[in-house]
């Protein structure tokens, strides 16, 4: 796999105003890129033109879309010309809904990938690229208190560990890659949040994701950054308290 030059390339933030979102644009911005286009359900103009003014070498755009309504997805996904590279950042944190937890950390993700697939495949109209998936670290053990959030984070790392193979890199030119953050200081990470667990009575288990030591939304930014740079197709990567290391899962082959 070869390395990846974010310089003068264009890149699609969904989530992009959520809390990893603006600390990943930040770093994604530092490293010169040429257009930005965050895309949320609902815009922020007077940050969006700060963001901008702050970074005057990139043009920014901005796309409204519910990630849980597919129409919208392919309005936003096909106006734009050119993703270079695909982050899916959207989510919530909810097990008091279940059906709009699935909806937005799962299904929504999977509609937007695959659309970004069609849209960036090289044997196509694309010219390949990097599509990064946001999990968490409770996509890799259990989450006992919120066992759906935790489902459908276990089910982006197998998605995207699925799709990041040589055979579709080779017809494609598009990496797969799986982020798992720890704790980071977002609006997600509130205790009014965490504590919306599966049961009225998983409130204590939930706190347990609150016991490690926060990161900062610009730290993992940083750690986005140089996992997209590293480009390992299939990888997935724990970011938490500021650091990153690759995620090695077994594959599990049937014995010959
Ligand atoms: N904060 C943490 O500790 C933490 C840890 C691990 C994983 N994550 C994951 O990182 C991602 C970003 O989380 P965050 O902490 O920045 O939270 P956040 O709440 O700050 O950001 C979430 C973003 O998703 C957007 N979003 C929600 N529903 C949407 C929809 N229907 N359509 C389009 N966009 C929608 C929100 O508008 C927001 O911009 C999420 O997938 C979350 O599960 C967060
Ligand atoms: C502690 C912040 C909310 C839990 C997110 C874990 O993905």
């Amino acid at each position: 796999m070869s390395k990846f030059f974010l310089k003068n390339k264009n890149v699609v933030y969904v989530g992009g105003l959520g809390g990893i979102g603006i600390g990943s644009c930040k770093a994604l911005l530092a490293k010169g890129i040429a257009n930005l286009y965050i895309v949320d359900k609902q815009e922020n103009p007077n940050l969006i033109s700060k963001i901008q003014k702050e970074n005057q070498a990139s043009k920014i755009h901005f796309c409204s879309m519910d990630i849980t309504k597919p129409d919208e997805i392919k309005k936003c996904l096909t106006d734009i010309k050119d993703i270079d590279v695909l982050v899916n950042g959207a989510g919530i944190c909810d097990d008091t809904d279940v059906d709009k937890e699935i909806a937005i950390n799962l299904t929504g993700l999977i509609k937007t990938t695959i659309l970004a697939f069609e849209l960036m495949d090289k044997s196509k109209s694309g010219s390949g690229g990097v599509i990064v998936n946001i999990s968490s670290i409770a996509g890799l053990k259990p989450m006992k208190g919120k066992a759906v959030y935790g489902a459908t984070k276990h089910a982006v790392v197998g998605f995207s560990r699925s799709l990041g193979n040589d055979f579709y890199l080779k017809k494609t030119g598009i990496s797969v890659l799986c982020i798992c953050p720890g704790y980071t200081e977002t609006p997600m990470a509130t205790l009014e949040n965490v504590t919306k667990g599966t049961f009225e009575y998983s409130g204590d288990l939930c706190k347990e994701v609150l016991t490690e030591k926060p990161q900062s939304a610009d730290e993992m930014g940083e750690l986005l950054v140089k996992i997209v740079e590293i480009n390992k197709n299939g990888s997935v990567w724990l970011c938490r308290m500021g650091t990153m290391e690759e995620v090695v899962l077994g594959e599990y082959e049937e014995p010959k």
